[in-house]
C-alpha cells in the first residue's frame, strides 16, 4: 500500500474497541456464569484468536460484527479442546488464557502464529510453575507451542521483574483458582483492566499501590460490557492531527483509564493541542479528543509512563522525528518482545526515511526537525508499525510504501479507511 502527503485531517472518527478490554470480556465471560453482553467489540484478529480458543473449549459465543454474547458455564464449565488452541498473533491471548489452563482438570497444547513462537513465555512459565502449574514449552526455548495440564493451585506472592499487564492478569486468573491469596508485585503499575473487570464479574481483588492481591470466589456472573475505543489505536489519528498541518480532528469515544493514557500526557509535554471533550468516568474513563495541528519539541520518555504508552511508542518515536530538538525514550526494552523488535524496526524504517535516530540499549535517541522522505517500509508484519508508517508517509516528501500492510487488521480493521475519509 502506498501514501504521500497530506494536505491536513478533517473531520471525526470513531475508534474501533479497546484490544485489551474486549479480550478480557471474552475469556472473563467465558468462565463466569449466565451471559455476558458486549458492545463495541473489537473485531479484530487477536480478539477473534480469543473467541475461536474459548468456542474450542465449549463455550458459545455469537458474535453478530459488533455486539458479542458469551453464554459462560462458570470457572469450572470448559471442557477439553479437540485441537491444539491456536493464539494466531496474539500475546495477549497466550499469556492470559494459560493462567486460566494452568487451573483446569485437562490438559492442553496452544501455540501461535510465527511471531507467537519467538516470543517469551518463561515470563508467564515461572510464575505459574511456583503456584503448582504444570506447563511447559515444547520445543524447550521458553516460547509457544506450549503444554499445560491442569492442577490444582496455591497463591503465591510473585515480584514481577517486569511491568507487564500480560504476566500480572495470568498470575491474577490462575490466582482465582487457587487455595488462597495470590500477589503481583510489579516495578510500575501496568494496564489495570484485568483488575478493574474481574471486580466488575464478582472477584475478590483489589489493588495496593503496585502490587494486585486476588483472592479466590466460587464463581463469577456474566456482565454488560461497553467497550471503549482503543486509545492505542487512537494514537495514529492524534499523531496525524498533531503532525499534518492544517489539521482538526475529532477522535470519539477513546479510553483513557490512567494507567493507559500516557501519549497524552507525553502530548502536552511536547506542546500538543488536544482537547478532552464529554469525559465519563464510571467504569472505564473515556473522553472525545479534539486534535489541531501543533508545533511539538522533544522531551524525554522514561520510567513509571513508559507502560501507560507501550503500544504507543513506535508512533511517538517517528512524531519526535518532526518536533524540534532531541527525544529520549528509555526504559523501554520490552518493545524488542513484541510482535517485532520495535526498537530495531523503528531505527531501521525511520533511518530509510532520513531521520536523524539512534538505537540504545533500551530505547532511541530522535533529533527532530529534519525533513523526511518516502522510503519502502518493512512491516516485518507487526500491525503497530504498519499503521505507525501509513501516518510517516502522509507527512514525508515523495511516496512510502508499507510491505506488509494488510496486518493492521491484527488490531484496527478499517484503519485505512478511516485514514483516508479524514484526508479528503
Ligand atoms: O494486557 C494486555 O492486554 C496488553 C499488555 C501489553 O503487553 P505486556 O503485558 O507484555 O506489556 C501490551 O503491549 C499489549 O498490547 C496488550
Ligand atoms: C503487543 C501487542 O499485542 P500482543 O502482546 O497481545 O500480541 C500490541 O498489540 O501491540
Amino acid at each position: 500500500m502506498k501514501f504521500t502527503r497530506s494536505n491536513g485531517l478533517h473531520g471525526e472518527v470513531t475508534i474501533p474497541g479497546d484490544k485489551s478490554i474486549s479480550h478480557r470480556s471474552v475469556m472473563f465471560g467465558s468462565i463466569a456464569k449466565g451471559e455476558t453482553e458486549i458492545t463495541n467489540f473489537l473485531q479484530g484478529a487477536d480478539c477473534l484468536s480469543t473467541i475461536s480458543c474459548f468456542r474450542a473449549m465449549g463455550i458459545e459465543i455469537e458474535n453478530d460484527g459488533n455486539r458479542v454474547l458469551v453464554h459462560g458455564k462458570g470457572l469450572h464449565g470448559l471442557t477439553k479442546p479437540n485441537h491444539v488452541l491456536d493464539c494466531g498473533n496474539s500475546g495477549t491471548t497466550t499469556r492470559l488464557i494459560s493462567g486460566i489452563l494452568s487451573a483446569q482438570n485437562f490438559d492442553v497444547t496452544l501455540t501461535g502464529d510465527a511471531s507467537i513462537q519467538k516470543r517469551p513465555m518463561k515470563r508467564i512459565m515461572d510464575p505459574l510453575s511456583l503456584m503448582g502449574a504444570d506447563i511447559r514449552s515444547i520445543n524447550g526455548n521458553g516460547c509457544a507451542p506450549l503444554a499445560i495440564s491442569g492442577r490444582l493451585l496455591h497463591g503465591i506472592h510473585y515480584q514481577s521483574p517486569v511491568a507487564s499487564a500480560q504476566v500480572k492478569s495470568a498470575i491474577l486468573l490462575a490466582g482465582l483458582y487457587a487455595d488462597g491469596e495470590t500477589r503481583v508485585t510489579e516495578p510500575y503499575v501496568s494496564r489495570n483492566h484485568s483488575e478493574l473487570m474481574l471486580s466488575h464479574f464478582g472477584a475478590d481483588v483489589h489493588t495496593e499501590d503496585t502490587t494486585a492481591v486476588i483472592r479466590p470466589v466460587k464463581e463469577l456472573y456474566g456482565q454488560k460490557i461497553e467497550v471503549p475505543g482503543d486509545i492505542s489505536s487512537a494514537a495514529f489519528f492524534l499523531a496525524a492531527g498533531l503532525l499534518i498541518p492544517d489539521s482538526e480532528i475529532l477522535i470519539r469515544n477513546v479510553g483513557i483509564n490512567p494507567t493507559r493514557d500516557g501519549i497524552l500526557r507525553i502530548c502536552k509535554d511536547m506542546g500538543a493541542d488536544i482537547t478532552l471533550l464529554n469525559e465519563k468516568t464510571s467504569g472505564e474513563p473515556t473522553a472525545d479528543l479534539l486534535v489541531r495541528s501543533s508545533r511539538l519539541h522533544g522531551t524525554v520518555i522514561g520510567g513509571s509512563v513508559i507502560p501507560t504508552l507501550i503500544d504507543e511508542l513506535p508512533m511517538i518515536a517517528a512524531m519526535a522525528c518532526f518536533a524540534e530538538g532531541e527525544t529520549i525514550i528509555k526504559d523501554a526494552s520490552e518493545l524488542k518482545v513484541k510482535e517485532s523488535n520495535r526498537i530495531a524496526v523503528m531505527v531501521e524504517n525511520l533511518s530509510a526515511m532520513g531521520a536523524d535516530v539512534e538505537e540504545t540499549e533500551d530505547g532511541m535517541i530522535i533529533r527532530g526537525g529534519k525533513s523526511l522522505h518516502g522510503a519502502v517500509i518493512d512491516s516485518h508484519l507487526d500491525h503497530r508499525i504498519a499503521m505507525t508508517f501509513a501516518i510517516t508517509g502522509c507527512m514525508a516528501e515523495g511516496e512510502t510504501e508499507i510491505l506488509g500492510a494488510e496486518c493492521v487488521n491484527i488490531s484496527y480493521p478499517g484503519f485505512y479507511d478511516d485514514l483516508k475519509r479524514l484526508s479528503k
